[in-house]
């Protein structure tokens, strides 16, 4: 398995001051950040667009950005966040009128891909599209706003994604985004995941770097 990655989601960061904030995550050891897009269409939220992803690149963040399109239709705004600067580009394959074309169109803007699973959501929509995806990215909460709780049958289901990833032979991540905190995120990685979207957990809390270190620790028990 690859190295862990911990992205905080600016779900969660002060919205008033988020180059700030955003720098200070990534001071205090995130590896990623977590972008959350939400359309109040797809789901009943309203968040930023790429015009906030492009003002964190001219503001000097140079970290991967981590895309997650909660949207629908998806195909508009791919090219117009890789543009802005995004690195991971995920959409929900409902949200897709077709699933394979949205993961090309993200590959050939650049950017690595990933369709995203909300907890009711099959993992059967992986079934020809191994070959095309660099991330799947496992919803441990309903879509839509942060500081939910962990839905506990998430663990088995990132079992089955990564025996699939482990048995695709691809380079994939897989990712858990939802109610990860201190005192579950050992658990989740057992079950498979090695990139941790964690906004609450993080951004309420005054200090990120003894977090993140917390995360860290936990992760160091896991066997691999
Ligand atoms: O995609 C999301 C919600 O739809 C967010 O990334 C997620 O909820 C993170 O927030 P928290 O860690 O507080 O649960
Ligand atoms: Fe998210």
């Amino acid at each position: 398995m690859k190295s862990y990655l911990i992205a905080p989601s600016i779900l969660s960061a002060d919205l008033a001051r988020l180059g700030e904030d955003v720098e200070n995550v990534l001071k205090a050891g995130a590896d990623v950040i977590h972008f959350d897009v939400m359309d109040n269409h797809y789901v009943p939220n309203l968040t930023f667009g790429p015009a906030v992803c492009k003002a964190l690149r001219d503001y000097g963040i140079t970290a991967p950005i981590d895309v997650h399109l909660m949207v629908k239709p998806v195909d508009r705004l791919i090219p117009d966040f890789a543009k802005a600067g995004a690195d991971y580009i995920t959409f929900h394959p409902e949200a897709s009128e077709h699933i394979d074309r949205s993961l090309q169109l993200i590959r050939n803007s650049g950017c690595k891909a990933g369709l995203v699973f909300n907890p009711a959501t099959s993992l059967s929509y992986l079934d020809y599209v191994m070959d095309k995806i660099d991330v799947i990215l496992l919803m441990s909460v309903n879509p839509g706003f942060g500081g939910q709780s962990f839905i506990p049958a998430t663990m088995q289901k990132l079992q089955e994604a990564r025996r699939r990833i482990d048995e695709s032979g691809f380079d994939i991540r897989l990712e858990v985004d939802g109610g990860v905190k201190i005192n579950n995120i050992a658990e989740i990685a057992a079950a498979g995941a090695d990139m941790f979207v964690a906004g609450s957990a993080i951004f309420d809390q005054p200090d990120y770097r003894k977090v993140i270190n917390e995360m860290r620790q936990e992760l160091t028990k896991v066997q691999k």
